[in-house]
């Protein structure tokens, strides 16, 4: 059987991903055939924490008319729509799945326990990270940067909409250069928008490795697991 590269991981799934062709809510089809992957992954022996983004739902930061903590709010509460969905899918495939919360919701999931989820990772579950850090002005990114340092994750891979990092927005600059590698540092100082600051400065001061690459084929989380060079790693030496 093929090795997994990784013992531990913090998977990082775009909420937008999720929505599928009709790019709002929850496309069960293209979560499953996602969770089918995390299995695949599961399966090769490697432990995988999980945090979803919300921007399927809400995005905070994208209604300027709303009290900006209230909004934030809202969208912390999109992140555990996004993770019961999750969890759901995983159990209907046989994986046993555990959701956390950094805001109880004691009656839906369990609470965000470090030890506890630790725990549920060395018995081969998958642990979902719902609610972000639990903080308004934080973002997903943010909370998969902070879980993994709190988790120990050899890696963050960040599957998203885009297949990498490149040195501007792709979608706004379809002549953008993609980076198989790029130091923490030069995402910060050429402002590449890939993830907010605050998630790359945690992972740079904490030495975790960031592989962006796309979820448009689910099978790259395989790929990803398995150290297959996919996306951008970002890290501090190239
Ligand atoms: N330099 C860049 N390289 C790659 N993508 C970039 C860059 N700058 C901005 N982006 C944008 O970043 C987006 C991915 O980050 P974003 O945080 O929006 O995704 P996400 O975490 O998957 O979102 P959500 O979970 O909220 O749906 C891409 O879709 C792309 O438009
Ligand atoms: O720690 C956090 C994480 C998220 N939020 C809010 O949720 C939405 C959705 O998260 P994305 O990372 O944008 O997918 C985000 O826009 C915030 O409004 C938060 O407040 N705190």
């Amino acid at each position: 059987m093929e090795q997994p590269r990784y013992r531990r991981i913090l998977l990082k799934l775009s909420g937008e991903a999720l929505a599928g062709p009709k790019h709002f809510g929850l496309d069960y089809d293209v979560v499953t055939e996602i969770c089918r992957s995390v299995k695949e992954a599961a399966d090769l022996g490697t432990e995988i924490a999980v945090v979803v983004g919300g921007g399927n739902f809400w995005r905070g930061r994208s209604n300027e008319k709303m009290d900006r903590t209230r909004a934030d709010h809202m969208g912390m509460l999109a992140t555990v729509i996004n993770s019961l969905a999750i969890a759901d899918a995983l159990e209907q495939l046989d994986v046993p799945v555990r959701v956390q919360t950094a805001i109880e919701m004691r009656q839906i999931a369990e609470p965000y326990i470090r030890n506890r989820a630790v725990r549920h990772l060395e018995k081969g579950r998958v642990v979902v990270f719902g609610c972000g850090t639990g903080n308004p002005f934080f973002s997903t990114d943010t909370a998969a940067a902070l879980r993994a340092v709190e988790i120990d994750a050899d890696i963050i891979l960040k599957a998203t909409m885009v297949d990498g990092v490149y040195d501007s927005d792709p979608t706004k600059h379809p002549d953008a250069k993609r980076f198989d590698h790029i130091a923490y540092i030069d995402v910060l100082n050429r402002g590449l928008g890939i993830m907010d600051s605050t998630a790359t400065s945690l992972c740079m001061d904490n030495e975790v490795p960031i592989m962006v690459f796309s979820l448009e084929d689910p099978r790259n989380i395989v790929r990803a697991v398995l150290g297959e060079s996919i996306g951008t790693i970002v890290q501090n030496t190239l």
